[in-house]
This record gives structure tokens, C-alpha cells and sequence, in this order.
């Protein structure tokens, strides 16, 4: 077996972005909220589920930070947690998250109870929050990368959600609006950080890899949203009807 080539920069930057064939907008949940198809309860659970990524994108980011021994890069790494936990200034986007989810009528407790939250979904994003923790910071980093991809998910719900879903209060669309510019802002930092970083073949072709499990992590949360609102097969489903799943953050 011969071994892989180290791609250019420019060939490496290529193949991170052609990932983007696998990202979750390619979903068939995600194409059905797109299109207008999606239930009242298929929104809702799937703002209640994703507030637990929500909720851990800062833990995440603060493991990276926490492992990452250059102060240059942990000043600009902090500014992630800001955009989500937010500051004197700015309420942040778990905040904004919350009014999303008081825009398609659930509670801020419901939410922050995280009683709707799956087990497969808990499970995806625990593994990512995880990684974050064991990994080393620069691969750890690059596992954001699917933010590549991000700009244009948040643009298409906010070009199509408006139209078919009249019942969601538009003050919940801030959160997608705001990501616009900060994904795009995190995505030119994590490529400069993963072009760095990967300079032999056997790392690049192990940031693909990660690329992947991050990309895994986020069709996998959708998956799991699929079996209990669209194919009524929520966990137990043969046992009972009450959501018996543990609702707790246990690790
Ligand atoms: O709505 C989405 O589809 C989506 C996807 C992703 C992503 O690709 O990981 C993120 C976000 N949103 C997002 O809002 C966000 O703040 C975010 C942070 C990260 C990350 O990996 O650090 N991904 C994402």
C-alpha cells in the first residue's frame, strides 16, 4: 500500500470543504422543516433537543481552551463562549435560544429542565464535548469545522421557516441571524488553525477523519429526533409512553 500524499493547502482546503456533502441540511428531517413539512411537535422537539448542543458548545470550548497552553489563541478562542453565554453587552446565544424556543410555544424551563433532550441526542453531543476534552487543542479546534457549512444552514431557515411556519413568533429568528457573521468569523480562525496544524498527509487525512465525526455527531442528533417524532419510536416505546430517560447533564 503506498503511503497518501501530503495535499497542498490549498487540495487540503478543498477536501475539508467537500465534506460538506455529508453536513445534516442534507438530513431528511432537516428537509422536511425546510420544505414547510414538518409538524408542530417535529419543530419543537428539535429546538428542545438542539438546546442541549446549545448548551454545550461553551463547555466544549472552554475543554479547548483548557488544554490549549498559547494565550494569542485562547483570546481569540474565548470570544466562542462570549457569542453563546454572552456578556455585559450582548445577552448571547443561549439566551437567543431560549426566546426560540418561547417563539414555537415551548417554556424556558421546559427547556432548561432538558427533559425533552433524547438519549441518542445527549449521547452525540456528550461524545463531541468529550472529544473536546481528551484531544489535543489544535485537533480539538478543528472539530468545529463544520461551521464551514453553518452559514448556510442558518440562511436557509431563515429564507424558508418564515414562510411555512406562520405560528413561530419571527423575534425567534435572531438567533439564526446573528450566527451569519460569527460562524463565518470562526470558520477563517479554525482554517487558519487546521491549515497550520496539518502539515503531513497522516494529519490531514486524520482531520478529515474528525471533520467525519463531527458530521456523524450531527446526523446522528437528527436520527435519533427522527425515531421519536417522525416514526413515533421514542425510546421505550414498547414499554410505555412517559419519557422514562434520564434527563440529567451526568458527565
Ligand atoms: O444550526 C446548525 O445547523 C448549526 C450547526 C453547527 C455545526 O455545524 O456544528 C453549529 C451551529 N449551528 C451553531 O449555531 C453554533 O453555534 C455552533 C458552534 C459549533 C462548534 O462546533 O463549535 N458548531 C455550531
Amino acid at each position: 500500500m503506498t503511503e497518501a500524499t501530503r495535499l497542498t493547502p490549498e487540495e487540503f482546503e478543498a477536501a475539508l470543504r467537500a465534506k460538506g456533502k455529508y453536513y445534516h441540511i442534507h438530513h431528511p428531517y432537516h428537509i422536511a422543516m425546510h420544505n414547510g413539512e414538518a409538524t408542530r411537535e417535529q419543530i419543537q422537539g428539535w429546538v428542545a433537543n438542539r438546546f442541549y448542543y446549545q448548551t454545550s458548545i461553551p463547555i466544549k470550548d472552554a475543554a479547548i481552551m483548557a488544554n490549549c497552553p498559547h494565550p494569542e489563541v485562547r483570546r481569540q478562542w474565548v470570544q466562542r463562549i462570549l457569542d453563546h453565554d454572552g456578556d455585559a453587552q450582548n445577552e448571547g446565544g443561549i439566551e437567543a435560544w431560549l426566546r426560540l424556543g418561547e417563539a414555537v410555544g415551548l417554556t424556558r424551563e421546559s427547556l432548561l429542565s432538558e427533559e425533552r433532550v433524547l438519549p441518542g441526542v445527549r449521547f452525540a453531543v456528550d461524545a463531541y464535548v468529550n472529544f473536546a476534552r481528551r484531544a489535543c487543542w489544535q485537533e480539538a479546534a478543528c472539530s468545529s469545522l463544520t461551521e464551514l457549512f453553518a452559514p448556510q444552514i442558518h440562511q436557509s431557515r431563515l429564507d424558508s421557516w418564515p414562510q411555512h411556519y406562520g405560528w413561530i413568533e419571527p423575534s425567534g429568528y435572531d438567533y439564526f441571524r446573528s450566527r451569519l457573521g460569527q460562524a463565518r468569523r470562526d470558520v477563517e480562525h479554525g482554517l487558519s488553525l487546521a491549515l497550520a496544524w496539518c502539515d503531513t498527509a497522516k494529519k490531514q487525512q486524520r482531520m478529515l477523519e474528525i471533520l467525519q465525526f463531527k458530521l456523524d455527531i450531527l446526523w446522528s442528533m437528527l436520527d435519533a429526533m427522527t425515531l421519536a417524532y417522525s416514526l413515533n419510536r421514542a425510546p421505550y416505546h414498547t414499554v410505555t409512553d412517559d419519557a422514562v430517560w434520564h434527563t440529567k447533564r451526568l458527565v
